[in-house]
């Protein structure tokens, strides 16, 4: 992962109060700027005032936006997601998203009635999804969506291990497949950032400690089994899969293995 003082762009004269820089400074580590960096990945507010993340010399943005978009018309839309059936949502409401990412996953969720405690360890990231989330809050129609989902300080996952949730949700990075369409091109950007996974395993292991319900992972459709371990439960889809695991069986099958 590249995790290494992100820029963020703003102009002189942006207005915005020390508080806020203080939190970008000290809670994102982003180094404040005033002239756009000539080369490599940073932050800047879009004409929207989305706080969004730049490639310099190309073209495109990646930014958190649950209120217009592909997020919003899946709000609107509902349906059979094969996300809510592999966490059962009927039943399992308190979701620790481990691997939040772009939050998109946990909005998904959250639309659902879930109560998301999101936990995102790349800085950068975790600013773009705070700064989305706000927005989301700010907007009538977002509002009660974006309050059942909190931002959590990576920390408090360690902290959180007397404090049991219902299901624990990862989707750590795979590999880059081809980049088939356009609109992948900014995803591009994301994946420079925050580079593969490097931890399944601790991953793993956490999130079976913290679930009482299920274990539920994200992978390619096609993809190998997260830690090389074996689902109790499946759901495919054209491109994703998810695989669900009852946590104590994880427990044991890690015991297991340490013996
Ligand atoms: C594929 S993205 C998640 C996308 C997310 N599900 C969404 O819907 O937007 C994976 C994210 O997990 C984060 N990540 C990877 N390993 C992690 C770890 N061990 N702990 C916390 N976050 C991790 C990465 O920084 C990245 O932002």
């Amino acid at each position: 992962m590249a995790v290494g003082n992100t820029s963020l762009y703003l102009p002189s004269s942006h207005g915005l109060d020390t508080a806020v820089l203080d939190a970008y400074q000290q809670q994102f580590q982003l180094s404040i700027v005033h002239t756009i960096p000539e080369q490599g990945l940073y932050l800047q507010f879009d004409a929207e005032q989305r706080l969004s993340l730049f490639q310099a010399g190309s073209k495109g943005s990646v930014c958190v936006d649950f209120v217009s978009g592909r997020l919003d018309y899946r709000r609107q839309k509902g349906g059979g997601e094969l996300i809510a059936k592999a966490v059962n949502t009927k039943a399992h409401q308190s979701i620790i998203d481990a691997t939040a990412g772009l939050g998109r996953d946990s909005f998904i969720l959250a639309s659902q009635g879930c109560h998301v405690r999101m936990f995102e360890r790349h800085p950068t990231v975790a600013a773009l999804l705070a700064d989305g989330l706000q927005r989301a809050l700010n907007h009538t129609e977002t509002h009660d969506i974006a309050a059942r989902m909190t931002l959590m300080p990576m920390s408090f996952l360690q902290a959180a291990l007397d404090d049991k949730v219902q299901v624990v949700y990862l989707d750590p990075m795979y590999p880059q497949r081809q980049k088939s369409a356009a609109v992948k091109k900014e995803m591009a950007y994301f994946h420079d950032l925050v580079g593969e996974s490097d931890d399944d395993l601790g991953l793993m292991q956490q999130a079976a400690r913290l679930a009482e319900k299920r274990v539920v992972v994200k992978r390619p459709r096609l993809g190998e089994f997260l830690a090389a371990q074996n689902p109790d439960y499946q759901y495919s889809g054209k491109s994703t899969r998810f695989d669900a695991y009852i946590p104590q069986k994880l427990q044991d099958a890690f015991s297991k293995e340490t013996l």
